[in-house]
């Protein structure tokens, strides 16, 4: 039996702005759910009615058992959320925060400290616990709000855009400790992420989101497999050349980018490539590099939402993002 189940799950906000509209998923017990979409696609306000901070305008879900929109007392007690902004406080130590935490939910103190050691353990923040938040780097931050999250030893952990703000590098780190927390504590992860590669990373499965409606869920490699054709990308010493490749009368789609890159789907690139290199050795070019790649979940994205997700990023968005990036300098 799913753990979450949402039965049209909708939100309209005042102004008549439909954020989401009539949801339907299920989450497994014990996986990691990705909920990819753009920005303002609806991950937010799913997120929040779904750990109660919002009521629905109509639909209803089950949260491991309880229902939505008369448990929410139950719920609230049963889940862990680590907001995209910024809640611990640093002018108090790490460990500090999560004895604050433990307090609120009255969790017996002998209890609360074994549990906070542990945590601590997980995202390697023993040596840090005792130590002021003010003196963490970025990352370490990130761990301790991600740490936050389970004082109270949810079923269930929802997660805002746990990288939002973060270099590649502590993104990567950050994953790995996602991972961790999940495979030792067998807690249900839901995040949210507008990183293709986050979620590519780290969820079993994923639903693309956009305008506040699910296009498709699956396993990463489903989504991709479900894409038909390969991808050639080709560089040129020109644009000119680059132009002339691009209209290979058998491609799916094309397009370019840098000036003298092409980039060309098509059905089977066994039996496409010698016929684009014929093709253009008679308009007497040749292409300086050839690259042959299964779709991305870049072209699942693509494909399902019709625009790419990286194009760009809201004003909301950046304000969160510059946030976040100035309190964990
Ligand atoms: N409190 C609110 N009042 C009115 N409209 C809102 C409110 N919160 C969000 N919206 C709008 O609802 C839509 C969905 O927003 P939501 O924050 O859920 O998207 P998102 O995918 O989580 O994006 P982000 O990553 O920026 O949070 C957007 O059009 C947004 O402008």
């Amino acid at each position: 039996m799913p753990i979450i189940k949402t039965e049209n799950l909708t939100k309209i906000y005042s102004g008549n702005i439909k954020a989401v509209s009539d949801l339907n998923i299920e989450i497994e017990e014990a996986e990691i759910y990705g909920l990819l979409g753009k920005n303002g696609a609806g991950k937010t306000t799913t997120i929040k009615m779904l750990t109660t901070a919002i009521e629905p305008t109509s639909g209803n879900a089950k949260v491991a058992g309880y229902d939505l929109l008369k448990d929410r007392e139950k719920i609230r007690n049963i889940i862990g959320v680590v907001p995209q902004d910024l809640t611990t406080d640093a002018d108090l130590k790490g460990i500090e925060n999560l004895r604050m935490i433990a307090a609120f939910y009255d969790i017996p103190k002998s209890v609360a400290e074994s549990r906070i050691n542990d945590l601590l353990n997980i995202v390697d923040l023993t040596d840090w616990g005792n130590k002021y938040v003010s003196q963490y780097s970025g990352g370490m931050r990130k761990r301790l709000e991600l740490i936050c999250g389970l004082v109270n030893a949810p079923k269930i952990l929802f997660l805002d855009e746990p990288t939002l703000g973060l270099d590649v590098n502590t993104r990567a780190k950050m994953w790995k400790y996602i991972r961790d927390i999940q495979k030792e504590l067998g807690v249900t992860i839901i995040l949210t992420s507008h990183y293709l590669e986050e979620v590519d990373e780290l969820a079993n499965r994923i639903s693309i989101i956009d305008h506040g409606k699910i296009l498709v869920t699956g396993t990463p490699d489903e989504l991709k497999s479900s894409l038909k054709g390969d991808i050639i990308t080709m560089q040129f010493s020109g644009s000119d050349e680059a132009e002339a490749a691009r209209y290979y009368p058998n491609a799916l789609y094309s397009s370019i980018s840098g000036e003298d890159k092409v980039r060309i789907k098509v059905e089977n690139s066994d039996v496409e490539l010698p016929k684009i290199l014929s093709y253009l050795t008679q308009k007497g070019i040749s292409p300086l590099t050839i690259n042959v790649k299964k779709p991305s979940l870049d072209e699942v994205f693509l494909e399902y939402t019709g625009s790419s997700i990286d194009e760009d990023i809201g004003p909301e968005q950046f304000r969160r993002m510059m946030q976040n990036v100035r309190r964990l300098r």
